[in-house]
């Protein structure tokens, strides 16, 4: 077992349970962090609520709930897209508005604004355990809202086209996606906190 050599001996984690109900997210994760990660990822299916608010709360809430099932190491990941012209909205609930919609409503939403951009934010929530404080690693990239293009197999990727890109998410290799992503940002900067626990 690995133990920290500087400060107070604490032992390493070595495992993190990413509670997620999809697999493309988790699959994503496994890809972003790679091989030279000091944990092994695992994930668990538990559905669990998401209360209402701003994403930072809306994480940790969700954090604190997975975190009675896992008893150990676990991260969750709330994301949102949040349309400049209407206030940030559907940000935490695109979820929703996905599933009623589809990536042409959600197009078709900001048909009325000029300003079609959007910002992609991955919230990363991660805690020890149950009683432990919970970190937050967060990505974002700004993009705009265009007539989807691409495959249909993930979310909103298709109405999604990053900004300095020609291409929408959905029209990237998964490779292509995975180097820019919201997910890319939050999920590095997760992993530079263990690296540098590790030193
Ligand atoms: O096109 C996309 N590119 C992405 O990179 C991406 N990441 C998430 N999503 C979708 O946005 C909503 C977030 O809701 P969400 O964070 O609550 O996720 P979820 O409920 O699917 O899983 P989880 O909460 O169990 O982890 C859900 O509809 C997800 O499918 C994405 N769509
Ligand atoms: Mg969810």
């Amino acid at each position: 077992m690995a133990y920290r050599s500087s400060g107070t001996l604490r032992k390493m984690v070595q495992q993190v349970v990413f509670v997620t109900g999809n697999a493309r997210k988790f699959e994503e994760m496994t890809q972003i962090l790679g091989p030279d990660v000091p944990f092994k990822l695992t994930s668990q299916n538990i559905d669990l609520p998401e209360l209402q608010g701003d994403i930072i709360e809306i994480s940790k809430k969700k954090c604190r709930e997975a975190s009675k099932f896992v008893k150990g190491p676990v991260v969750v990941e709330d994301t949102c897209l949040c349309f400049k012209s209407l206030g940030d909205l559907p940000g935490p609930y695109v979820k929703w508005f996905l599933a009623k919609l589809g990536p042409e409503g959600l197009y078709k939403l900001l048909e009325a604004w000029e300003d079609k951009s959007a910002t992609a934010v991955c919230t990363l929530a991660y805690t020890e355990g149950e009683d432990k404080e919970i970190l937050i690693f967060q990505g974002i990239t700004e993009g705009v809202i265009v007539d989807p293009r691409g495959p249909r197999d993930f979310g909103w990727d298709p109405c999604f086209q990053p900004v300095g890109y020609s291409q929408t998410h959905a029209e990237m290799t998964r490779e292509e996606k995975n180097a820019i992503s919201h997910r890319k940002k939050a999920v590095l900067a997760m992993r530079d906190y263990f690296l540098s626990k590790q030193s």
